[in-house]
């Protein structure tokens, strides 16, 4: 498929969202916030009450449910008919996530799910595993990090905007937490494609990055 791919995999809050949707936007192509279909997920399987030890009922969830995306200025997401867009940035539901994509099963229902953003005229997908696993024939590879205490400031200021209270100590707490647990799981960890360029946004701004990234695909 001669569909051009630019992926961008890191931790959280390491600015991929920010950077994906600045660049898809520039270079008019298609965005993939794989993160908010893991996300969505963890909101069905809250929403039903699930047990997160309970895997077969979780990739029954996973299996049942209905997503749209709707591209604004902001992304709108409406699960089996419902606008959870407000509840999928609370760090609840992002650790609730990191915690049920660990199993294999899971990530083998939403795997084409993702493949299927795979459109003209391009995609920027922005993940964990977008480089590795999910297209790994990517024309162009990104690995995007920060220091952890930079990542958890960023974070910190992201919620306190949103007006989300928000503890800076226990953040900091929750990205390591998370940080550990997406690199060492068995299936599609946290890790750098070999043939990834790797960025460390701890000391540049938000318009530097997007910059670098632009130069890499023109
Ligand atoms: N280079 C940067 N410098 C300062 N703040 C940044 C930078 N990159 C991203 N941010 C801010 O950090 C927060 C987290 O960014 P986000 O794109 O959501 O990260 P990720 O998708 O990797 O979790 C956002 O509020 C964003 O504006
Ligand atoms: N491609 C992806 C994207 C997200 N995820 C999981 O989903 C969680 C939330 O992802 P996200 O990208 O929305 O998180 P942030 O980086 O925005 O904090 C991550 O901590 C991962 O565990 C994943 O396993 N694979």
């Amino acid at each position: 498929m001669n569909i051009p791919v630019l992926t961008i995999d890191g931790p959280s809050g390491a600015g991929k969202g920010t950077v994906s949707r600045a660049v898809a936007k520039k270079l008019g192509w298609h965005y993939l916030d794989s993160g908010s279909i893991y996300r969505s997920l963890a909101i069905a399987v809250l929403n039903a009450g699930v047990d997160l030890h309970n895997i077969e009922t979780i990739v029954e969830v996973a299996q049942g449910m209905r997503l749209d995306f709707e591209c604004g200025d902001e992304l709108t997401v409406i699960l089996n008919g419902d606008d959870i867009t407000s509840r999928l940035g609370a760090e609840t539901t992002g650790n609730t996530a990191s915690m049920i994509a660990a199993y294999p099963e899971v990530r083998a229902v939403l795997l084409q799910k993702q493949k299927d953003f795979q459109r003209l005229p391009g995609l920027v997908a922005d993940g964990r595993d977008m480089g590795t696993v999910v297209f790994p024939d990517a024309k162009y590879k990104i690995y995007l990090s920060a220091s952890a205490t930079e990542r958890a400031k960023r974070r910190y200021k992201q919620l306190i905007e949103k007006g989300i209270g928000a503890n800076l100590d226990q953040i900091t707490r929750d990205i390591e937490e998370r940080d550990r647990r997406d690199r060492e799981r068995d299936t599609a960890p946290l890790a750098m494609a070999e043939d990834a360029l790797y960025i460390d946004s701890s000391d540049m701004t938000i318009e530097q990055v997007i910059d670098k990234v632009i130069n890499l695909v023109r």
